[in-house]
């Protein structure tokens, strides 16, 4: 799939997304969701470190290329819908992915403000901006969040580590549960 005909920014440094993996710590047993999967970029090597994974994405023709990629993987399941609706596990799971920025705000309200505390921990690409608003906890939605989760942004990334490149540089949030 052509990337700019897509409008999609796929994350292209293989360093970068196997920190989101050893930092995320999800092994065997685990269960780990890539929310906005796209062509399964980070839900190969996620799928490889032995977790069950939910590989969640909305675009059609993605999903078709998923389902083809992770054909003969019972351990990745691919879910065809929207990140913003899509039901929640109740079991503890884990979270790594790399999500659209315009519902970046929406997505981590959904995971941060639930009453039932099954989210263990997150590792996201996320704007840069976004994730110092994030972690700054400095807003009182923000500084609930940080009194059940710890929030820090572990590192920039830079544009240049996704293809094609968005005008704006990512960092790498994590999120755990206290
Ligand atoms: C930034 S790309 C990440 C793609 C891939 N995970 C990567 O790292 O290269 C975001 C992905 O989220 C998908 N997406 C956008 N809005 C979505 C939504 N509301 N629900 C589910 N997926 C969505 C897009 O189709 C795209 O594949």
């Amino acid at each position: 799939m052509h990337p700019n005909r897509s409008g999609v920014h796929f994350l292209s440094s293989y360093p970068v997304i196997r920190s989101l993996i050893r930092s995320s710590g999800v092994g065997p047993g685990d269960l780990v969701i890539d929310f906005g999967a796209g062509p399964g970029t980070i839900t190969a090597p996620l799928a490889a470190a032995g977790p069950r994974v939910l590989a969640i994405e909305r675009d059609d023709r993605f999903v078709r290329e998923l389902h083809r990629r992770f054909a003969a993987q019972p351990s990745v399941r691919i879910v065809h819908a929207d990140l913003r609706t899509v039901p929640l596990p109740s079991r503890d799971f884990s979270v790594v992915a790399s999500i659209p920025y315009a519902v970046s705000t929406l997505l981590v309200r959904r995971l941060l403000s639930r009453p039932r505390r099954s989210l263990v921990g997150a590792d996201l690409v996320v704007e840069w901006g976004f994730a110092r608003r994030i972690a700054a906890g400095d807003t009182k939605e923000t500084a609930s969040w940080a009194r059940r989760f710890d929030i820090r942004v572990a590192r920039r990334i830079p544009a240049s580590c996704f293809r094609p490149a968005p005008r704006v540089d990512s960092a790498h949030l994590v999120i755990r549960r206290r």
